[in-house]
């Protein structure tokens, strides 16, 4: 079966500093495939070449059997939704000035399956999904608490219908005493979606609570 995500041979350089140098792996549909190592390791370059943020200096990116670094914007533009990152800063990943509903419609609107009432359903059933009152879709970022607005951002992801996400360190931002929520509820995403995940994260324990496999990074190469 072909692997949902499939990276070969992954390059990635900031001028004359290699940060990826020569990364391989694959995510299947359904699994979670962590990716842990120090801090400047390489992994949010990784993330980004894998979600064509930024063009590898060499390798493959298959998604879904299409490689990805050869394809013109336009081409991209239609396989973004199947592939959503999710980061690190809950408040950074969403517009400060519009309400929450309203950007998780966005998505909706955008590959034209907004009409009413659906849309508007769709998106409370999305907040309901990710352990949100329907309610909060109402307000702005900056009044939901962290835990909150990185529950948003993932129903904003999820409303793309993707296939993939990318987190990238998609707790540490929060307080601990909220991680583990944030970790059920993306465990149980996955349970009922067969989502795959690449998670990338400095933290062991939350690695290998949610990762059916984890691969480390070390300058840039993997090493297990
Ligand atoms: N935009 C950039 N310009 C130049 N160098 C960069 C840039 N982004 C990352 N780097 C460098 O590339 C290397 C890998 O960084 P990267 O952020 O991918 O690592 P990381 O493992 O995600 O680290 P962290 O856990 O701290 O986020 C580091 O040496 C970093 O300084």
């Amino acid at each position: 079966m072909t692997p949902l995500l499939d990276v070969r041979d992954l390059v990635v350089r900031y001028g004359a500093a290699t940060a990826v140098d020569g990364v391989s792996f694959q995510v299947r549909a359904g699994e979670t495939v962590g990716l842990v190592g120090p801090s400047g390791c390489g992994k949010s370059s990784t993330a980004a070449a894998v979600l064509r943020l930024r063009r590898p200096h060499a390798g493959e990116v298959r998604f879904d059997g299409l490689e990805l670094t050869a394809l013109s914007e336009r081409r991209l533009r239609a396989i973004r939704p199947r592939l959503q990152p999710v980061f690190q800063d809950p408040y950074g990943s969403l517009s400060p000035r519009r309400r929450i509903r309203a950007q998780i419609a966005e998505p909706l609107r955008v590959q034209g399956r907004w009409s009413r009432p659906a849309g508007p359903e769709r998106v409370a059933e999305l907040l309901d999904m990710v352990g949100l009152d329907p309610a909060l879709g109402e307000r702005l970022p900056h009044e939901l608490s962290g835990g909150q607005c990185q529950r948003a951002g993932i129903a904003r992801a999820l409303a793309s219908a993707p296939e993939l996400l990318v987190l990238d360190e998609p707790v540490s931002a929060l307080d601990p005493s909220l991680r583990a929520g944030v970790l059920n509820l993306l465990l149980d995403l996955q349970d009922r979606l067969g989502l795959g995940y690449l998670f990338i994260s400095h933290d062991m324990a939350a690695v290998r609570h949610l990762s059916d496999r984890v691969l480390t990074m070390r300058a840039g190469k993997i090493v297990t």
